[in-house]
This record gives C-alpha cells, sequence and structure tokens, in this order.
C-alpha cells in the first residue's frame, strides 16, 4: 500500500497498517525537503508503480485531502483500520477510510469516502458519515447521527443521538452538539453555539 503525505497522520497510517500485517510499499509528498517517514524513503514523483496501487490519501486537512483525492490519477485503497478498533459486521466503510486503534463503530452505521475516524472516537448505531469527516480522538457521536461532507469534529466532542450536522461544518474541542448544525457553521461550547460561518 502506499501513503499519499508524508505527514504526522502519515506516520499514525504507517502505524495501524503495521498492525494489520500491510506493507508500506511507498511514500509520497510534494515536499521535496522530506526525505523520511518513520525511516521509509520519501518519494516526490508520482511514478508509474505508484500510481498502479492502492493507495490511502494521508492528508489530516478535510478540504485539501478531498482536493488530492479530486485530481488524483492513481488507485485508491480500501479502508485500512488498525487491529485495536472495534467494527460493527453491519457497519459499512468506504475506501479510503483510515480507523485508528480503540475507535468503535456500532451497528448499521456507514462512513463515507477518505474519512478520519481517530484515536477512541465512538461512532454509535444508524449513524452516517459523508465523506471526507474527521471525527477526532475521544469523540462520541450518539446514535441516528448524521454528519455530511467535510466536517470536523474536534477532539473530545460529543453529539447527542438523532442530530444532523451538515457539510463543511468545524465542531470545535470539547463542544456538546444538542441541536441540528447548519452546513459551515462553527460550533463551540456546552451547549454547542454557532460562533461563524466559514466558507
Ligand atoms: C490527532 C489530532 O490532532 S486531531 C485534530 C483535533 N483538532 C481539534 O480538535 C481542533 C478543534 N479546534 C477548535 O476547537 C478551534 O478552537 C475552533 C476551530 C473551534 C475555533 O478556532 P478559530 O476559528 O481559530 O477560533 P478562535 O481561536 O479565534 O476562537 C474564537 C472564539 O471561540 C472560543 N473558542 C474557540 N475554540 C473553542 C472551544 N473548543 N471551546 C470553547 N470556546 C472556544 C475562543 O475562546 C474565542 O472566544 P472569544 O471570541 O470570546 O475570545
Amino acid at each position: 500500500m502506499n501513503i499519499y503525505g508524508a505527514s504526522g497522520h502519515g506516520k499514525v497510517i504507517i502505524d495501524i497498517a503495521e498492525s494489520i500485517n500491510i506493507t508500506i510499499d511507498q511514500i509520497f509528498d510534494d515536499n521535496n525537503k522530506i526525505y523520511t517517514l518513520n525511516e521509509i524513503s520519501v518519494i516526490h514523483d508520482l511514478n508509474k508503480n505508484f500510481l498502479n496501487s492502492d493507495t490511502i490519501i494521508a492528508i489530516g486537512n478535510n478540504k485539501i485531502r478531498k482536493r488530492v483525492a479530486d485530481s488524483f490519477k492513481g488507485k485508491i485503497a480500501e479502508a485500512i483500520i488498525h487491529k485495536s478498533a472495534i467494527i460493527s459486521p453491519n457497519a459499512i466503510v468506504e475506501k479510503g477510510t483510515v480507523i485508528m486503534p480503540n475507535a468503535s463503530v456500532n451497528s448499521a452505521t456507514s462512513i463515507g469516502e477518505h474519512c478520519i475516524i481517530n484515536t477512541a472516537s465512538t461512532i454509535d448505531h444508524d449513524c452516517v458519515l459523508g465523506n471526507y469527516v474527521h471525527i477526532s480522538p475521544n469523540a462520541a457521536i450518539a446514535g441516528n447521527v448524521i454528519i455530511n461532507e467535510g466536517t470536523h469534529v474536534g477532539i473530545g466532542a460529543v453529539v447527542i443521538p438523532g442530530i444532523k450536522i451538515g457539510n463543511w461544518v468545524t465542531i470545535g474541542a470539547g463542544a456538546v452538539i444538542i441541536r441540528d448544525v447548519p452546513d459551515h457553521a462553527v460550533v463551540v461550547g456546552n451547549p454547542g453555539k454557532i460562533i461563524k460561518y466559514l466558507n
């Protein structure tokens, strides 16, 4: 498997791959001053071999990850899931998504493409997450929650059951979301309040 992006996020993805005995073939970064990631050498051109084998786009920023994925001409890998994560057999996890150590995804939940389900986050039953969503470490998403494309749920945030969160929303660290959130809103605090909109 290849990794696109020699970032801190890329290092965590290397660990996930190692936990499930997947070998990292090549790591690409367009910054030609980065030579290695976890002692694996980094390449700076997208050669044929790279484009012909399965790749995870390891870019933490949701917008940039989408931009790269939209223009990437290679093959996207199936989701990779750390061996300590607990994923219901009735959950769906689409390609390009990464699930980090100790995360849980419960029954009948579906997770889109190129999402990040970060360390020890929990996503309960019957949730629907769009593409490019990032659920940060220790965030807790209750049952029947909808989170649309590109939304970032901050570290330790909580979302109560049945909430609908729009596209490209930012939920602040530690926020408690008790009402639906419109597209592009930035929400902080307990209870969560909108402080601005980002377009
Ligand atoms: C492995 C990993 O690292 S995964 C990455 C995890 N990353 C995160 O969880 C990041 C979450 N980000 C945040 O919480 C950020 O503070 C954001 C995105 C909500 C806001 O960031 P900015 O747009 O830069 O807002 P800014 O710092 O200017 O704060 C605006 C106001 O909101 C308040 N505020 C910002 N964040 C929070 C928060 N999490 N909870 C409560 N209030 C907050 C600020 O105190 C400030 O209030 P004031 O106007 O009364 O002074």
